[in-house]
């Protein structure tokens, strides 16, 4: 019986993580999950209800009964709280600035990690396979991975591609990116490769090489594995 393919890639912000993501998703046929989403609509939504970011208890509360729904087809993945659509609302500055708040509460990232474990499995039954990618994929939420990469690049390269997203000067983005890592890093190891996790360093790569590199990891592993297959062969 063949196994599912559960690709779980990690890295700090503007590394390349969700648009590589999406793309090798695309690629094998697989679902897609992008966490950082789930951690940035549940900032929308708590902001959306007048709920004091500073209030743990209340965050952590409204986290255990939101309804979220993530759409998890790469070439139109979705986010939803109810029946309303917030892909655009949860990347405004609004919700960057703020979802670090939320994402180091720890009550909130037991139960995300609960519903992304939930959606990997439901996604990769569907599919055959799921490309999901975060901060803490590798370690906290799919440890047992068979693919667990870590992507990289230099800062330099990080603010000049986030330039070049939001139209933006690359100096005004460096506080987004690293102030934001900063905090991050304070309840998820996303900067160093866990033990068995492969690095993919895109600092002087493009985005097409980038997504050739994940996919030539995808590939060896599963030429060490033969329970693992891809609809895409
Ligand atoms: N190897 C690459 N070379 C050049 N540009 C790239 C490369 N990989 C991604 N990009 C571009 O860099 C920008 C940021 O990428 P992306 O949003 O995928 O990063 P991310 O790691 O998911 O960031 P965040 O965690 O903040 O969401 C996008 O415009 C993307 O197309
Ligand atoms: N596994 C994860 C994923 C994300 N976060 C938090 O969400 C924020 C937004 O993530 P993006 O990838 O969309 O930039 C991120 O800054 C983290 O605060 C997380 O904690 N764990």
């Amino acid at each position: 019986m063949s196994k599912a393919l559960v690709i779980a890639i990690d890295g700090p912000s503007g590394t390349g993580k969700s648009s590589v993501s999406k793309a090798v998703a695309s690629r094998l046929g697989v679902s897609y999950l992008d966490t950082g989403a789930m951690y940035r609509a549940l900032a929308w939504s708590c902001v959306d209800a007048q709920i004091d970011l500073d209030d743990a208890a209340a965050v952590a509360e409204h986290c255990r009964t939101f309804d979220l729904r993530m759409g998890m087809d790469p070439t139109a993945p979705s986010v939803g709280v109810g029946d309303r659509l917030i892909d655009a609302e949860i990347r405004e500055d609004a919700v960057t600035s703020v979802v670090s708040k939320v994402a180091t509460n720890l009550d909130v990232r037991a139960n995300l990690k609960q519903r992304q474990r939930d959606l990997i499995a439901d996604g990769a039954a569907r599919t055959g396979g799921c490309v999901a990618e975060g901060r803490d994929i590798t370690t906290v939420v799919a440890p047992d991975a068979p693919v667990r990469i870590l992507m990289t690049a230099s800062e330099e390269a990080r603010m000049s591609r986030r330039s070049r997203q939001l139209k933006v000067a690359a100096e005004s983005t460096r506080a987004q990116i690293v102030d934001r890592d900063r905090t991050d890093s304070t309840v998820s190891q996303f900067t160093t490769a866990a033990d068995g996790v492969v690095t993919v360093d895109t600092s002087h790569i493009n985005f097409r090489q980038s997504v050739d590199a994940v996919l030539q990891v995808v590939q060896e592993v599963i030429d060490g594995d033969p329970g693992l297959s891809t609809s895409a062969g």
